[in-house]
């Protein structure tokens, strides 16, 4: 008796088998003359499924009907994952994809008129060109945070943001190296104007602007809180300190008091803005308390680090950020 129904259990198995290859087999079919061989593949595609062959040939009822039989298959590529699951998975991976190029491009779009803008503002002399490098170094990684909101909750959407940096690297490296010139970029972003600058400070810039968002992204506090001490707390220790700055550190006369001083508060400062941002866009979920300590410490470490005498050793936007971040991760864990 048992032997029998093992038996039967085998044919049934099989018909079922045969009878899922058979529909495949003509669902393949159909829907490669119906096609014309570039759409039919869509079918198989799981992000063009939906969006290209669904809208231009839909497909019978019928044939959604094909058994579901994921493992006998001997032929994978002929077997249908469930319709609906699919088409929803592959509408949102579509969605995605648009919208974190929308995101890429606009951010991108952003820097370039955050460079041209300043580049204007110095020509026409109504700022200067040091002032002018360093709201670049403060805007351009500020704004580069405030701007990961706008790209998708997909899993690639950091890869996308980091494009932008990425070209900025290219670009940098390019007029760096001379081989096209762009004055524009040239004068907001060096102190002297001479190209080969753009491969020292605002090349590391980028650099790390393109590690804390493949590394941390939106889902922890330390890339935010290294970009805010990098960005922020650098840059108005310069601004500060060039316009204040008369009474030096002791071991490093060119840095002062004052400059380190606007650097501890406004990395602070702008580290918990950040992380407030954040928070209340649901992405971080923060003991306030403990933050504020950590984030002082943070920012103390920061401001140390750049007023050692070792600019000529480690520019201060490879070692700022590095200093911040290995603090934020010892401090937050994550
Ligand atoms: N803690 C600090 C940092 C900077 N400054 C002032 O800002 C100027 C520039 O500092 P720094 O950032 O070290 O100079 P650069 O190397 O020119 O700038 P960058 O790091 O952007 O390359 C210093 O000369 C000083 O007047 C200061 O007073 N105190
Ligand atoms: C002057 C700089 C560093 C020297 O300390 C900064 C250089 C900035 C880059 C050339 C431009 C970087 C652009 C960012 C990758 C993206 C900014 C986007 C935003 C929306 C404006």
């Amino acid at each position: 008796m048992e032997g029998k129904i093992t038996w039967f259990n085998k044919i049934y198995i099989k018909s079922r088998e045969l009878s899922g290859l058979a529909l495949d087999s003509l669902f393949c079919f159909i829907s490669f003359s119906a096609a014309r061989m570039s759409l039919s593949l869509s079918f198989t595609h799981p992000i063009l499924s939906r969006h290209v062959y669904s809208a231009v040939f839909p497909p019978p009822r019928f044939l959604f009907l094909s058994p579901h039989i994921p493992t006998t298959s001997r032929f994978p590529i002929l077997y249908r994952a469930p319709q609906r699951a699919t088409a929803l998975s592959a509408t949102a991976a579509t969605a995605s994809i648009f919208r974190d190029t929308a995101a890429s491009a606009s951010v991108f779009a952003g820097a370039y008129v955050l460079i041209f803008t300043f580049d204007i503002l110095t020509q026409k002399e109504l700022i200067q060109q040091n002032l002018s490098r360093k709201l670049v170094h403060i805007l351009s990684g500020l704004l580069f945070a405030i701007s990961w909101p706008i790209f998708s909750n997909a899993d690639e959407a950091r890869y996308f943001a980091s494009l932008v940096p990425l070209i900025n690297c290219l670009r940098l490296v390019i007029h760096g190296l001379s081989l096209s010139d762009d004055q524009s970029l040239i004068k907001s972003v060096t102190r002297e104007g001479n190209p080969k600058e753009l491969l020292r400070g605002p090349l590391y810039y980028v650099a790390m602007l393109m590690l804390c968002a493949l590394a941390f992204w939106r889902e922890s506090p330390v890339g935010v809180i290294c970009l805010a001490n990098m960005c922020g707390g650098d840059g108005f220790a310069d601004i500060i300190g060039r316009k204040y700055g008369s009474s030096k550190i002791p071991y490093n006369q060119s840095k002062s008091w004052v400059g380190s001083i606007s650097m501890f508060v406004s990395g602070f400062i702008i580290s918990i803005g950040m992380l407030y941002y954040y928070s209340a866009l649901g992405y971080l979920q923060l003991d306030w308390g403990y933050t504020m300590h950590r984030v002082a410490l943070i920012s103390l470490v920061a401001t140390v680090v750049e007023s050692l005498p070792i600019t000529m050793l480690i520019d201060d936007n490879i070692s700022v950020p590095l200093a911040s971040m290995l603090a934020a991760y010892l401090t937050f864990g994550q």
